[in-house]
C-alpha cells in the first residue's frame, strides 16, 4: 500500500505499476479525484498493459479505446482473443480498477497507446461490471500469492476524464492534443530503476544465508585427523560466495544511484526538460537487465552452496529464487531491454561521438574513445591492475572494453548494410553484438559507481574492506569476460593469469570479514525467514523444529494405511 502525501490514511493496495503510472501520467485534478475518500476507500488498482498476444511489442497491443463525442465517453474493447489483457498482478480476483493501455482512436485516426482508468468491479459488491470478463490466469512457476489475471473488455464505456491526460489530451469534440514528447507515454523507467535495488536486496539476503550457514556447517576433512572444517574455509566455497557478496554491495550502490537519478531526471521532466529522458531510459532498461540476470544466477549459486538444506524451503533460498526470477521477464524482458540500451542509446551516441560530439552522462567515454581512436594508445603490457590502488585503472579498462564492444556492434551493422541488408535486418543480424555492448556498458557503470562510492567512505577500516570487495568484483568480471579484454587488446595472457592468482589471494583476505560483511546488511531473522541464515547460528535445532512443524507430521500414519499395505505385502 502507498500513502498519498496529503492524506495520513494509507491507500489501498496498488499493484505493480498502478500507482507509479497514476503519479506519472494523471493530471492534478485526476489525482484529486482518484485519491479523494470516495476513491481511496477501497480502490485497488492494477496495471493492464500486456496482452495474451503481446507483452514486449507495445506498438502491437490490440485493445482499443474509441472516443464517442456524442456521449463524451471512450469505448474500451478487446477485438481478438490475443488482445485479452494477460498477466496483470492482482487482476484475477482483487482489483476493482485497472489502468488499461489501449490504442486511442478519435476522429477516425489512431494515436497510439494511451492509459485509461477502467473500473472493472463494483465498488460495493466486487462483482465484475457489465462488459468486463475477468479472472485468474491459473497456476504459475511461483508468485502464487499474486492473482495474475486476464481481462476481456466488451465495448465498455468510461467517461472522457478517465484517460490519463497529464501529457496527451482528447478535447470534448474529439480533437487529439499530442504529448510534449511521445516517449512520455512509455513510462516504466520508475519501476525498472527500483528493480535494481531489488536485485541488491535479493543478493544480500541470499549471500547472508549462504555465508552464515557456511560458517556454521562443518563438513569433510581438510587435514587428516583434524575436526571437520567450516565449509567457508574451502576455496571453492569462497569462490562461489564472495563474488556474490561483492556484487550485493555493488548493486546496493547502483540501486541508490538509480533512485537518485530517477528522482533528479523525473524532476527535470516535470519541469518540462526532457533532455535526460534517453539517459534515464537507457540506464534503467540496461541496469534492470544486467542486475536481475546476475542476481538470478547468483541466488541459485547460494542455494546450491548450501547443499541439501539449501533445497529445503526452510533455507528460504527456493522462495527467494521463485519470487525474484520473474524480474528478468516483467517490466521489460531482459534481452529486449539490453537491445533498447544498445540500439536506442549506445550506437546512437557512438555515431555522435564519431563526428566529434562531446557526450555527457554515462556514455561520455565514447567521446574519449573516439578521440583516442584518432590517437591510438598502446596498451601497457606491464603489471596487471591488481591492487586497490589500481581501482581507477580497472574502471578505465572496463570503460575501454565497453567502448570497443559498442564500436564492434556499430561496425557489424555497417557491414550488414554493406552486404545489402535492410536497416532492420542489419540490426537484427547484429543483435548478439548489441546485447554484448549493453552488458559491457552496464558492467562499466557498476564498477565505476562502486569505485566512486569508496570516495565517500570516511572510516579507514570500512574503506579498506570495501575496496577489497570492489577489487574482487572488478577482477572477477575481468576473469569471467577475459575474452572481451584479450580481444580488445586490453589484457595480455600473462596478465590474465595474474588476475586469477590475485582473485585467490583476495578470497583469503576476505575470509575473516565475510560474516561481518553480511551482518552489515542488517537483515533481521524475520526478514530473512531462513533457518540456515539465523543470526544466532542455531541451525540444527531450528531445522529439526521446523521439520516437526510440517503438516505431514501432525498425524501418525493411519492404521487403515497398514490394512491397505498388508494385503499388498502378502502378495509381494
Ligand atoms: C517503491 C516501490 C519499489 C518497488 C520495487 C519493484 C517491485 C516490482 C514489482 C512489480 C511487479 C510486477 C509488475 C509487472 C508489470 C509489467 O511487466 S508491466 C509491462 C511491462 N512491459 C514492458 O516493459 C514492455 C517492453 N516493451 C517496450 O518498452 C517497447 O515495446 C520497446 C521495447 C521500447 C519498443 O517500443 P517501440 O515503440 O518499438 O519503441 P522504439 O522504436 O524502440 O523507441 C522509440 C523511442 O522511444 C524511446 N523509448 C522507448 N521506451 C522508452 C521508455 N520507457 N522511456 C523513455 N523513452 C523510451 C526509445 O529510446 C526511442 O527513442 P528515439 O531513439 O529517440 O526515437
Ligand atoms: C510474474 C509476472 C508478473 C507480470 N505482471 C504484469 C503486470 O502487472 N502488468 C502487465 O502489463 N504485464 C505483466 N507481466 C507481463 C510482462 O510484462 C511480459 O511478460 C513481459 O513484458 C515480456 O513480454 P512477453 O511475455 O510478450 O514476452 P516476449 O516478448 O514474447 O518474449 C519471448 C522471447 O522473445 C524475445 N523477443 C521479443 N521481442 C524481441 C525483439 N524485439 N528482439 C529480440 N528478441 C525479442 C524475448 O527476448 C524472449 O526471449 C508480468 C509477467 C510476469 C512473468
Amino acid at each position: 500500500s502507498c500513502v498519498h502525501p496529503d492524506r495520513p490514511e494509507p491507500l489501498d493496495l496498488h499493484l505493480g505499476m498502478f500507482l507509479p503510472t497514476l503519479l506519472n501520467q494523471a493530471t492534478p485534478e485526476q489525482m484529486e479525484r482518484f485519491f479523494t475518500p470516495a476513491w481511496n476507500l477501497r480502490i485497488i488498482g492494477t496495471y493492464a498493459q500486456t496482452e495474451m498476444g503481446h507483452g514486449t511489442h507495445l506498438r502491437g497491443l490490440e485493445t482499443t479505446a474509441t472516443f464517442d463525442p456524442s456521449t463524451q465517453e471512450f469505448v474500451l474493447h478487446s477485438p481478438t482473443i490475443s488482445s485479452i489483457k494477460w498477466w496483470p498482478g492482482g487482476l484475477g480476483k482483487t482489483s476493482n480498477h485497472a489502468i488499461v493501455l489501449a490504442q486511442l482512436h478519435t476522429q477516425g485516426r489512431c494515436h497510439g497507446l494511451h492509459a485509461f482508468i477502467v473500473p472493472i468491479r463494483d465498488m460495493d459488491t466486487h462483482v465484475p461490471l457489465p462488459g468486463v470478463v475477468v479472472g485468474d490466469i491459473g497456476p504459475k512457476f511461483g508468485f502464487s500469492e499474486v492473482d495474475n489475471g486476464f481481462l476481456k473488455l466488451e465495448h465498455v464505456r468510461i467517461p472522457l476524464d478517465n484517460m490519463l491526460m497529464k501529457f496527451a489530451k482528447v478535447e470534448p469534440d474529439g480533437t487529439y492534443v499530442k504529448p510534449p514528447s511521445a516517449k512520455l507515454t512509455y513510462g516504466m523507467v520508475f519501476i525498472r530503476s527500483m528493480i535494481v535495488g531489488q536485485s541488491a536486496l535479493a543478493l544480500a539476503k541470499s549471500c547472508t544465508i549462504a555465508i552464515r550457514y557456511s560458517a556454521v556447517r562443518h563438513q569433510s576433512e581438510l587435514r587428516p585427523g583434524e575436526p571437520e572444517p567450516q565449509i567457508l574455509n574451502y576455496q571453492t566455497q569462497q569462490h562461489k560466495l564472495f563474488p556474490v557478496l561483492a556484487a550485493a554491495y555493488a548493486f546496493t550502490f547502483v540501486g541508490q544511484y538509480m533512485k537518485d537519478t530517477y528522482r533528479r531526471i523525473s524532476g527535470d521532466i516535470h519541469a518540462g526538460d526532457y533532455s535526460q529522458l534517453p539517459e534515464l531510459h537507457a540506464l534503467s532498461a540496461g541496469l534492470k537487465a544486467f542486475t536481475t540476470w546476475a542476481a538470478n544466477a547468483a541466488i541459485e549459486v547460494c542455494r546450491m552452496s548450501c547443499g541439501g538444506h539449501g533445497y529445503s524451503r526452510s533455507s528460504a533460498l527456493p522462495d527467494i529464487y521463485v519470487e525474484f526470477t520473474p524480474t528478468c521477464t516483467y517490466e521489460g524482458e531482459n534481452t529486449v531491454m539490453m537491445l533498447q540500451t544498445a540500439s536506442r542509446y549506445l550506437v546512437k551516441s557512438y555515431r555522435q561521438a564519431s563526428v566529434g560530439q562531446r557526450l555527457q552522462g554515462s556514455v561520455s567515454y565514447l567521446s574519449e574513445a573516439a578521440a583516442q581512436r584518432l590517437r591510438p594508445r598502446p596498451v601497457s603490457g606491464g603489471a596487471a591492475p591488481l591492487s586497490t590502488q589500481d581501482l581507477l585503472s580497472l574502471v578505465h579498462l572496463y570503460q575501454r572494453r565497453a567502448a570497443s564492444l559498442v564500436e564492434l556492434a556499430a561496425k557489424s551493422i555497417q557491414q550488414e548494410l554493406q552486404r545489402g541488408r535492410s536497416q532492420e535486418e542489419a540490426w537484427n543480424h547484429s543483435s548478439i553484438d548489441l546485447v554484448r555492448a549493453s552488458d559491457a556498458h552496464c558492467h562499466f557503470v557498476v564498477v565505476k559507481l562502486f569505485v566512486d562510492k569508496l570516495e565517500q567512505v570516511d572510516d579507514a577500516a570500512v574503506k579498506a574492506v570495501l575496496s577489497t570487495l570492489a577489487l574482487l568484483y572488478a577482477l572477477k568480471g575481468l576473469a569471467d569476460n577475459s575474452g572481451d579484454f584479450l580481444q580488445a587488446g586490453l589484457l595480455t595472457v600473462p596478465q590474465a593469469t595474474r588476475v586469477s592468482a590475485r582473485i585467490k589471494e583476495l578470497l583469503e583476505e576476505l575470509r575473516p570479514d565475510a560474516v561481518a560483511l553480511v551482518d552489515a546488511f542488517d537483515l533481521n531473522d524475520r526478514k530473512l525467514n531462513s533457518v540456515l541464515g539465523r543470526y544466532d547460528g542455531n541451525v540444527y535445532e531450528h531445522l529439526y523444529e521446523w521439520a516437526r512443524q510440517s503438516p505431514l507430521n501432525a498425524t501418525e500414519v493411519h492404521e487403515s494405511f497398514h490394512k491397505y499395505l498388508k494385503p499388498l505385502r502378502s502378495r509381494l
